[in-house]
């Protein structure tokens, strides 16, 4: 298998406080993974580790093949972020905010143009593209920020709790989008969550509890006959 994000005996303290205590998984290229993890589970400092916001001596992650410690550059090139908190300029249009991120990435004139406009397409947005930020609701920004992640063409998407604050429709709308580009386009997809109905059966599931995996693998297979919402509620005892 080609693998798309790999993460081996991961560690990392804060003082005495052991938030991640060793964590590994694998994520085939293309794969959907979702992160599932209830409050304080550790999914902010995994994240925090595989976008080098911080680092920590103990443990691997590799990104499309590139070793992070070793290639800091060439793996975080193959990755795209979308951060919990909303990051556009509101003061600009969806297309500016795009433009403004393709130049930070070496991108310009036709060939900027052409990875914006195949971005904005990808996440139904191109009709969008001249509204200033500011005017969008919350999942047409989130949209936003989604076609802005993969201007770069990253082979990795990281995503940390996006739907945060979004309506049932908007939640269902980014979840059924970015599945779609795990399928359609190879992408290799790692979502946090503590929302167990964003995580379809086919989805690679992996739930961390007081910073330890507690489980790993399909959802489907692993819920088996049960709700998911029960499945996770038996594993970590909290609320789903
Ligand atoms: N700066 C810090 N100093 C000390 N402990 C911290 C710090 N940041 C996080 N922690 C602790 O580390 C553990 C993991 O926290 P983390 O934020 O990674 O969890 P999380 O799964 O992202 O939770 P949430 O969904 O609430 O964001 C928690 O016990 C948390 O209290």
């Amino acid at each position: 298998m080609t693998v798309g994000l790999q993460v081996d005996n991961l560690r990392y303290r804060y003082g005495a406080k052991e938030a991640l205590k060793g964590v590994s998984f694998t994520l085939e290229a293309g794969a959907f993974g979702a992160l599932l993890g209830p409050n304080g589970a550790g999914k902010s400092t995994l994240y925090g580790l595989l976008t080098r916001l911080f680092t920590t001596s103990e443990g691997r992650i590799e990104i499309a093949g590139h070793d992070l410690k070793a290639q800091p550059r060439a793996a975080l090139a193959r990755m795209g972020v979308v951060f919990q908190n909303q990051t556009l300029d509101l003061d600009l249009s969806v297309r500016q905010n795009l433009s403004y991120f393709a130049s930070l990435h070496g991108l310009s004139g036709r060939d900027a143009a052409t990875r914006i406009d195949a971005a904005l397409d990808r996440l139904n947005m191109r009709e969008r593209a001249g509204e200033k930020a500011r005017a969008l609701n919350g999942g047409h920004r989130r949209r936003t920020e989604i076609a802005r992640a993969l201007i770069h063409q990253p082979d990795v998407l990281l995503l940390d709790e996006p739907t945060v604050g979004l309506d049932a429709a908007a939640r269902r709308s980014i979840t059924d989008h970015v599945h779609q580009l795990c399928a359609e386009d190879g992408l290799t997809v790692l979502w946090a969550t503590h929302l167990t109905d964003e995580v379809h059966d086919p989805d690679r599931l992996i739930v961390i509890h007081q910073g330890e995996k507690l489980a790993d693998g399909h959802a489907g297979d692993l819920r088996g006959g049960a709700d998911l919402s029960d499945y996770f509620l038996s594993l970590t005892g909290a609320q789903a």
